[in-house]
């Protein structure tokens, strides 16, 4: 059977955005909850300033109380040289770079221009590298941007080419706020891929406009085998108006398995974590833990 390997952004992504704070411990136990679910690749937090992400303020705290078990893969994100020092020092064995295809994204979410942030990230890639440390380096806006519009395919895959040329393994396409359609990820994702292999690249879309279970499974029938997804569909990117909702983990699992590939998670055991983790929140479940949810 294939496998298409799930990367569970939720801790990150998902929780990013949460309009109250939630508690070290609380994420740590997603976290917990997640790995024992099956998933062996998840973002547990983000390396920004407190000030421009206060949600992600616990970065050091949360990284250093994580158990790194053979087999599991915490990336954590970073944004320049002072975020990897910080990760280094907390204990971060693998990272994620950030940019996006839009200049005014770009500029918004990280205050420096597409250049800029590239050449930002060549002396982190480089330390991280001497390390033996792996980067996935993220390209968001890949279907559109809230400030720009219409994004073209060539502009999304100049930048997944200029990332993977700096040293990235992976690169993660972000539909970062969910406008794109079936027809247009596949495009997007076969525009790139003539420049980045497919086996390097990773589908992160949003689920704002109900498209992102479509175009999964559209770049899936193009050859992608790496997907982001958020246990219980939290997230958004607080710097993408409109951005709520990154696909749900539980129904990108369910949709592979439909699919006959292997993704290595307990489906039923995802599907509490997203119910556990929905009633922290206050969040409604996903559709698939609503309707697998049991009976009175
Ligand atoms: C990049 C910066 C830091 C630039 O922010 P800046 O204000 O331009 O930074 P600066 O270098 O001018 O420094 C200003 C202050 O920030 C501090 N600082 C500087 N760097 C760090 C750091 N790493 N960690 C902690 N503190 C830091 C620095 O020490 C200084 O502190 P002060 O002297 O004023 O007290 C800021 O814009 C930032 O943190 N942005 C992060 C935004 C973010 O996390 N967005 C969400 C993630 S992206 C996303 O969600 C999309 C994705 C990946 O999911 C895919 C998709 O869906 O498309």
């Amino acid at each position: 059977m294939s496998r298409v390997r799930v990367v569970e952004v939720g801790p990150r992504d998902g929780l990013q955005n949460e309009p109250t704070a939630v508690a070290t411990a609380v994420k740590l136990e997603l976290i917990a909850r997640l790995a024992a679910a099956g998933l062996r690749w998840i973002e547990p937090t983000a390396f920004v300033s407190p000030r421009w992400v206060p949600q992600m303020a616990d970065h050091a705290e949360l990284l250093a109380a994580l158990e790194q078990t053979p087999g599991m893969h915490y990336p954590v994100l970073v944004p320049n040289l002072q975020g990897l020092e910080r990760a280094l020092e907390a204990g971060a064995r693998e990272i994620a770079v950030f940019t996006a295809a839009s200049e005014s994204f770009t500029r918004r979410n990280i205050n420096c221009g597409i250049d800029e942030s590239l050449a930002r990230f060549a002396p982190v890639i480089e330390r991280a590298g001497a390390r033996d440390i792996p980067v996935r380096g993220y390209v968001s806006c890949a279907l559109g941007c809230p400030y720009e519009g219409a994004i073209a395919p060539t502009a999304v895959a100049r930048v997944a080419e200029r990332l993977a040329a700096l040293g990235c393994a992976e690169i993660s396409l972000g539909d970062t706020i969910g406008t794109g359609t079936p027809g247009q990820a596949r495009a997007m994702v076969e525009t790139v891929a003539e420049r980045v292999p497919m086996a390097r690249l990773a589908a992160h879309f949003h689920d704002t406009y109900g498209q992102a279970l479509a175009n999964l499974h559209a770049v899936i029938e193009a050859g992608v085998r790496t997907v982001d997804a958020s246990v219980a569909g939290l997230g958004g990117c607080p710097y993408a108006r409109g951005a709520s909702g990154n696909v749900a983990t539980e129904e990108v699992v369910y949709m592979l398995h439909g699919l006959g590939f292997d993704t290595g998670v307990d489906l039923p055991a995802l599907v509490e974590t997203a119910r556990w983790i929905g009633e922290r929140l206050g969040r409604p479940p996903s559709r698939l833990a609503r309707a697998l949810a049991p009976a009175d």
